[in-house]
């Protein structure tokens, strides 16, 4: 197939993945394809030491089992920075709401999209393709729609008025989502010490971004990627997912898929969170893969402080020559700016703030 980046380079001008699936040619264009060391290797086992992290909410009030989930927590945010969750208070149909909310968005006509598209990665409400089409040397299998969303109130207006349910079904998955980071982010600060109050500012002042991905059936999965390598910039991101997809970087630097099972949701820990802890929780480096059989839909809401806010380790925390500081400041605006000016590919941006061993 030709390859389609000349006139994919327009910020609001783009061929989005869905409609290059839905034409049905045998290969993708050679702008997708990636170099050989950083396609996937489908077809990977699940790793059941990494990816079992399953953690049932439902007694977390309980005074004695309660405790054993506290620490179920702590360990997967010390080890890998991700689990599941399940028993964690959303309806199934709340979060299918969602999904279909989803497929509908994806499904309007492709003019209509187009009018969300924008080369401002700072837009409140954007509509796009890949990662950062412009910039990308290789581009991703993924369109996507992300919207500001926390406080809803502020936001809520700007999101797209079609579907007609959009707002409503996104809106009512977007509340309940934020209620259950609050939850768990009380568990993660309570676990490191920290007092609740840190937290509670952080939270209320903070960002929710919902990414809502959209990774159509691809005629050869194996040389391309959904999305690259990384690790979200927030403190959390859930993620709600309706096809197996999504894989996870263990400390062997190996791959492994998440499996997907019916009503739960995954937890990342972000580089936020990683720096705030002074590296007692991990931020997780993740992939989306493709397949040549089903589109698959994913709703990461992505967690993080105030855009401007200054995150370093806590002050709270032990440091000293056993534990010294290991990050600089950084924050979410420092994050977009570096994000504008490097390759992910290549760099992270939780390596820049590392303080030197
Ligand atoms: O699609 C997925 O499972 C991952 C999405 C993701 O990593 C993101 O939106 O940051
Ligand atoms: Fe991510």
């Amino acid at each position: 197939m030709e390859d389609k980046r000349e006139s994919s380079v327009s910020p609001t001008s783009f061929t989005s993945v869905l409609k290059l699936s839905q034409i049905g040619a045998a290969s993708v264009p050679k702008c997708y394809v990636l170099p050989p060391l950083l396609r996937p290797n489908l077809g990977l086992c699940p790793n059941p030491a990494l990816v079992s992290p399953i953690i049932d909410l439902s007694s977390l009030h309980h005074p004695i089992h309660g405790l054993r989930i506290k620490e179920e927590v702590r360990l997967a945010c010390k080890d890998s920075g991700f689990f599941q969750v399940i028993n964690h208070g959303i309806p199934l149909s709340v979060m299918n709401d969602a999904l279909d909310a989803a497929t509908d968005f994806f499904e309007l006509p492709h003019e209509e999209k187009m009018s969300l598209a924008s080369a401002n990665i700072r837009e409140p409400v954007r509509y796009g393709t890949s990662l950062n089409h412009v910039k990308d040397r290789v581009l991703f299998w993924r369109d996507f729609i992300k919207h500001y969303s926390h406080p809803i109130s502020t936001w809520i207006d700007q999101w797209p008025s079609n579907p007609k349910t959009y707002k409503e079904k996104m809106g009512n998955y977007t509340q309940a989502v934020h209620a259950l980071h609050r939850k768990l982010m009380g568990v993660v600060f309570e676990n490191l010490g920290l007092s609740p109050k840190y937290l509670h500012e952080g939270i209320y002042e903070g960002s929710q971004v919902m990414a809502v991905n959209c990774y159509p059936t691809c005629p050869e999965p194996d040389l391309v990627l959904g999305m690259p390598p990384h690790s979200d910039y927030g403190y959390m991101t859930i993620i709600l997912q309706n096809h197996q997809g999504l894989e996870i970087m263990s400390h062997d630097r190996k791959w492994y898929e998440v499996p997907v099972r019916k009503g739960a949701l995954v937890i990342q820990i972000g580089d936020q969170m990683e720096i705030i802890s002074n590296g007692l929780c991990k931020s997780l480096v993740h992939r989306a893969t493709v397949n040549s059989d089903t589109d698959r839909i994913s709703i990461a809401s992505l967690h993080s402080l105030a855009l401007e806010r200054k995150v370093g380790p806590a002050s709270e925390l032990l440091v000293d020559d056993q534990h010294p500081l290991s990050y600089t400041e950084g924050s979410f605006s420092g994050f977009l700016d570096f994000i504008s000016n490097n390759d992910i590919m290549e760099v992270r941006y939780i390596d820049a703030l590392k303080k030197d061993p």
